[in-house]
This record gives C-alpha cells, sequence and structure tokens, in this order.
C-alpha cells in the first residue's frame, strides 16, 4: 500500500546551465508542489503506514529552506532543476522516513519530475 503527503512551495530560482537565451536562465518564480510517497505495511492497529501529521513534521525543517527562498543559494541546489531537487529532497528525507518510496516535484500544472532513488 502507498500513502502520500503533498506541500506547495513557492520559490525563485534560475538555471544556470541553460545556452544563452533561454528562459529558464532568467530569475523567475514557481509554486512547486512536492509529494512525498510512503510504501509500507498497513498498521492492524493504527489503521495507517504513517500518520500524516509525522510525515508534516518531519518535513518541516527541510520545506522551510525550499519555500519563500532563492533555490539557488541552498547548498546543493546551485542549478535546481526539477530532477536536481526531486534527488535533493529525497536524500535528505529518505534517513529520517524510510519508508519513502518516491518524491513527486510539479514545477509547473504540465512540468516535473518523480525519483524514486538510485
Ligand atoms: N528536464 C527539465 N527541463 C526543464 C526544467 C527542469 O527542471 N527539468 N526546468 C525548466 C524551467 O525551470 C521552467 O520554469 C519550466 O519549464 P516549462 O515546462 O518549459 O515551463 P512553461 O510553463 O513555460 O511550460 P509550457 O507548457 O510551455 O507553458 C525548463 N526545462
Ligand atoms: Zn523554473
Amino acid at each position: 500500500m502507498e500513502i502520500f503527503k503533498e506541500f506547495t512551495f513557492e520559490s525563485a530560482h534560475r538555471l544556470p546551465h541553460v545556452p544563452a537565451g533561454h528562459k529558464c536562465g532568467r530569475l523567475h518564480g514557481h509554486s512547486f508542489k512536492v509529494g512525498l510517497h510512503l510504501t509500507g505495511p498497513l498498521d492492524p492497529h493504527t489503521g495507517w503506514i504513517r500518520d500524516f501529521a509525522e510525515i508534516k513534521a518531519i518535513f518541516k525543517p527541510i520545506y522551510e529552506q525550499l519555500d519563500h527562498n532563492y533555490l539557488n543559494d541552498i547548498p546543493g541546489l546551485e542549478n535546481p532543476t526539477s530532477e536536481v531537487i526531486a534527488k535533493w529532497i529525497w536524500d535528505q528525507v529518505k534517513p529520517l522516513l524510510p519508508e519513502l518510496s518516491k518524491v513527486r516535484i510539479h514545477e509547473t500544472c504540465t512540468s516535473g519530475c518523480e525519483y524514486s532513488g538510485d
């Protein structure tokens, strides 16, 4: 069984390695959406895999680094593509939430990335 918890964060970024003139080389912002997906056994007593509130509490310090910030300034996010952000979140959350099975990033309504580890 898989559960998910979604968060929205507002951030600015630019992509430093795009070709000259590419629109994403300019400073711009997004309402990013991130989904943390967890896979694990259903606890027969609680009826859940992990309390959604616990997922939110664990993600809070990571979320606060992202929300209303300039992503390029964050160590590890100097080139903040959806792919890099998804892996960055995975690398931080996985040790705290071993049931993490996927990080899903929506950069816009139509673009994003899913990462499930190497
Ligand atoms: N593989 C990736 N490609 C692009 C990324 C990325 O993270 N990974 N990022 C960007 C830009 O940051 C851009 O903000 C988002 O790109 P795009 O989907 O092209 O944005 P639009 O809203 O303009 O999309 P339309 O569907 O054309 O309106 C670029 N590429
Ligand atoms: Zn962008």
